[in-house]
């Protein structure tokens, strides 16, 4: 039978390490990503496959509500209200479907006067298979 598979991509946005003061800024790495589970099957209604979450999250286990006033997900237009915002922590978006496509992901700080970041995660579903043939027969 079909094989339940849950694959995490994760892209440190900043460098790695912890909050660290230089000068007058705080560099304050996040990682984002997805994670995706398949079906095993295809579902009749609607043709979906996967059940996926895309998450921003700080790189260090912390309160993110700290510093992340809330998140704006962009997802593929066919979604219903295609633009996702979280308010609190976890700033993620679950959701179903059957392929992979750009999300666009906006960073609003707790800051006002710092300005929202974006980043892009081309939401992936399927483990890439790497097949090395040496010597084919
Ligand atoms: O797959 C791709 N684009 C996709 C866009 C949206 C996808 C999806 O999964 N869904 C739409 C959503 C809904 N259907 C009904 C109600 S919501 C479920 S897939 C491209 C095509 C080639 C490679 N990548």
């Amino acid at each position: 039978g079909a094989k339940r598979l849950t694959i995490h991509f994760w892209q440190p946005m900043a460098n790695e390490g912890n909050e660290r003061i230089r000068g007058k800024s705080i560099v304050k790495p996040v990682v984002y990503g997805n994670t995706a589970e398949a079906f095993g099957y295809k579902r009749e209604s609607d043709g979906h496959t996967h059940k996926w979450t895309v998450f921003v999250r700080p790189y260090l286990n912390e309160d993110g509500s700290r510093w992340i006033r809330k998140v704006q997900f962009k997802l593929h237009e066919s979604y219903a209200n295609s633009t996702r915002v979280i308010e609190q922590p976890p700033f993620e978006v679950t959701e179903t479907g059957w392929g992979e496509f750009e999300v666009q992901m906006r960073i609003y700080f707790a800051d006002q006067n710092e300005k929202p970041v974006t980043a892009f995660h081309y939401l992936r579903l399927f483990q890439p298979v790497f097949n090395v043939f040496q010597d084919p027969t």
